[in-house]
């Protein structure tokens, strides 16, 4: 059994709502990152995870324990930043990090504090007076400051500006480094793409493919883009033995894949071509997740 186990795990609210046999299997010290549109089902999925929600059919486990029938134990070593977020009234940030580090047994305000600076979070506003930032902050902050084994996070980033996602994606990596468990629901590319080191994408409830992020962004596996100078090595390059994309007449460029151990051939035979220039397209997470949600599109 792996570290965090989702075994056939649906909760059906009728209308083809919800999620449908999600099975995903993650390793202690990973981190996982459920990524979809909205309404794909990542909030069900993790939801049933902290055992707010009973499954339909199927089971969730983290670290042996069953997510429904052990909550509670699950809570002595999890960390859960909910999608929404819903604070009891009339307390400070203050007073509510604190209690929530009393009440886990585990963590220190000192290293909340510290959380909190980076975060640039007064802790001293009231609760309810916060803008949406501020309560993702504090909800943040609340969650990293545990030290907890497994982190599970809905959405953490949103309501984030660009720098504090920056220190965000800082405190994953961080966590990371401590061999702590790291999953996270998200629609930042970016974010997913450097802490991630697996992804699965979920569409109508559905896990629809699922990747290692090292093998997308360092694969050998390559795509250059050419363009030529002349209509003539245009035509002629695309004689050659390769596997050709993207393929336009109009500007005479075409886009090329082409696996590492290739390239010398590649080199040698451009130098019989008019070539006005040539360039890695780099690839990317959102690039890849365009393509699957399309040619999902294209398969229905
Ligand atoms: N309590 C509920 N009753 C009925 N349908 C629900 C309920 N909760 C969620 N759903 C439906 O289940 C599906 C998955 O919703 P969910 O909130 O898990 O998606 P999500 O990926 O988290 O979306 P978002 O990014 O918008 O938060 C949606 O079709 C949603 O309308």
């Amino acid at each position: 059994m792996a570290y965090i186990d989702l075994e056939n795990l649906t909760k059906d609210y009728g209308q083809d709502r919800g999620v449908f046999d999600i099975s995903l299997s993650i390793e202690q010290g990973e981190t996982f990152g459920l990524v979809g549109i909205n309404g794909a089902g990542k909030t069900t999925t993790i939801r049933q995870m902290m055992g707010f929600i009973k499954p339909s059919s199927g089971q969730a486990f983290i670290n042996g324990n069953d997510c429904q029938k052990n909550s509670a134990r699950i809570k002595q070593f999890v960390s859960y930043v909910p999608g929404e977020i819903n604070f009891p009234a009339d307390k400070t940030g203050e007073t509510f990090l604190k209690r929530q580090i009393e009440k886990a047994g585990r963590g220190s305000w000192e290293r909340c504090k510290e959380i909190c600076e980076r975060l640039q979070l007064d802790y001293t506003a009231g609760l309810k007076t916060m803008s949406k930032g501020m309560k993702q902050k504090t909800a943040l902050a609340a969650a990293f400051c545990l030290g907890s084994d497994v982190l599970i996070l809905d959405e953490p980033s949103t309501g984030l500006d660009p720098l504090m996602r920056d220190v965000f994606i800082d405190l994953i990596k961080e966590e990371k480094k401590l061999g702590h468990t790291v999953f996270l629901s998200s629609h930042i590319f970016e974010e997913i793409e450097q802490t991630c080191d697996r992804v699965a994408m979920i569409k109508d409830g559905r896990i629809i493919d699922q990747l290692t992020m090292n093998d997308l962004l360092h694969s050998k596996d390559k795509t250059y883009k050419l363009e030529f100078k002349t209509q003539e090595s245009f035509q002629q390059f695309q004689a050659l033995d390769y596997t050709f994309t993207d393929v336009k007449e109009e500007d005479l460029q075409l886009k090329i894949n082409i696996n590492d151990q290739d390239i010398n051939r590649l080199m040698d035979d451009l130098q019989h071509y008019d070539v006005l220039f040539f360039k890695e397209i780099k690839r990317n997470f959102e690039d890849y997740f365009t393509n699957v949600f399309k040619e999902e599109v294209n398969h229905v």
